[in-house]
């Protein structure tokens, strides 16, 4: 599955700007603030209906009102059409003509992952970030994960508000938050179980660490002495004093291990980086073993703080994986050498892109 075109207008400094990427690589070059960015916010929009900047406010060119984003998916026998219009206060989505209520289903359709700056420091970021990464693993592997997400996060929203009127009695929405919450717990327990050898793999292949020296660990958002509905009964006093709940699923954390360490704590800016490359891979091929699906990749800043053998082994492992990666660099010397079979290099000016190599789509 790959984006065959990519139609953006007023999405910050790009006015209108379309172009027909190809299925494999296609590199952005530009200099700074000429876009590129943009361009692959455009593109997770199409996949996620939401930046991966901020919540999107400053997304609408200055001197626009609104702004829209169009994309042709194809592949796999499918061919979709997605489009985004987004105003300062609403948004609307449309698939295959039909404007649909929920974002949920432009995930269905197209599996995107992106890495930028700024979430590309996954072991030292907070365990928020840490937790989209396993729900957007989840949901695409497994077809329940997205049902019950929704489910707990809605009785986990009912018990808080429920706690804050400070009623008496039993909390009546206690059931179903145990009920989703240990259906997630259990789905997150066996997906970094089954992706732990992915992880270590991808590592051993970067040629870093060994396999056995490094290891992920899922904490579950309460103590494992106990069971969740212990957790909840000893925390009733502090939950109703503070009006939400303390212990559950939505304060899990993955720690990432190096021998008995967390690995955080001991590695450098780049490994971190090479760390969170390496996370994100075993997803895509977990996701690929598993169902058969190819994300397209979105890689700001390619390979930015790698050294030159890291970024050759992080090209090298996308390249066998035959996924659409969209690249932004900012010198024609950062697209390795021999990058370009089945490339294609998009130059970025002022907001306007051109074909500069490569074959057009
Ligand atoms: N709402 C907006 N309206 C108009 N222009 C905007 C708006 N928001 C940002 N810009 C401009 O759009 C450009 C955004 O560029 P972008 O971040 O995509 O550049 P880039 O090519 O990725 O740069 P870099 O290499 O520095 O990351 C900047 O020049 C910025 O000033």
């Amino acid at each position: 599955m790959h984006l065959a075109l990519v139609h953006i207008q007023n999405l910050r400094c790009l006015q209108d700007l379309r172009f027909k990427p190809g299925p494999r690589w296609n590199w952005l070059l530009g200099n700074n603030g000429q876009g590129k960015t943009s361009v692959l916010e455009g593109i997770f929009m199409l996949g996620t209906g939401n930046s991966f900047r901020d919540r999107g406010e400053g997304m609408i060119r200055l001197t626009a009102t609104e702004m829209l984003v169009f994309g042709e998916i194809e592949g796999d026998g499918k061919h979709h059409r997605v489009g985004i219009l987004r105003d300062r206060h609403t948004r609307t989505i449309k698939i295959d003509g039909q404007v649909v209520d929920s974002a949920w289903r432009l995930l269905e359709i197209m599996p995107i992952l992106a890495m930028t700056a700024d979430n590309s420091q996954i072991l030292s970021d907070s365990p928020q970030q840490r937790r989209r990464l396993l729900d957007w693993g989840l949901f695409h592997v497994e077809p329940r994960y997205g049902e019950l997400l929704q489910g707990f996060r809605r009785a986990l929203r009912q018990r808080n508000a429920w706690l804050k009127s400070r009623p008496a009695g039993n909390n009546p929405w206690d059931r179903p938050f145990l009920d989703f919450g240990l259906g997630l717990e259990q789905l997150r327990q066996d997906y970094i179980s089954a992706l732990t050898p992915y992880f270590t793999e991808t590592l051993a292949q970067f040629g870093r660490e060994k396999t056995e020296d490094a290891s992920l660990q899922l904490l579950s958002g309460w103590s494992r002495q106990k069971s969740l509905e212990t957790a909840l009964e000893q925390d009733a006093r502090r939950d109703l004093d503070a009006g939400f709940t303390h212990s559950g699923p939505h304060r899990a954390d993955l720690t990432f291990k190096w021998q008995e360490w967390p690995a955080a704590q001991i590695l450098s800016r780049g490994q971190i980086k090479l760390w969170s490359y390496a996370f994100r891979l075993a997803q895509l091929r977990y996701l690929r073993a598993q169902r058969g699906i190819r994300a397209v990749v979105l890689l700001d800043d390619f390979g930015a703080e790698l050294d030159p053998d890291a970024r050759e082994a992080l090209l090298q492992t996308l390249q066998g994986m035959e996924l659409q990666v969209f690249a932004t660099v900012t010198h024609q010397s950062q697209i390795p050498a021999g990058a370009s079979s089945d490339a294609q290099v998009f130059g970025l000016e002022a907001g306007n892109i051109r074909l500069i190599e490569g074959k057009a789509a």
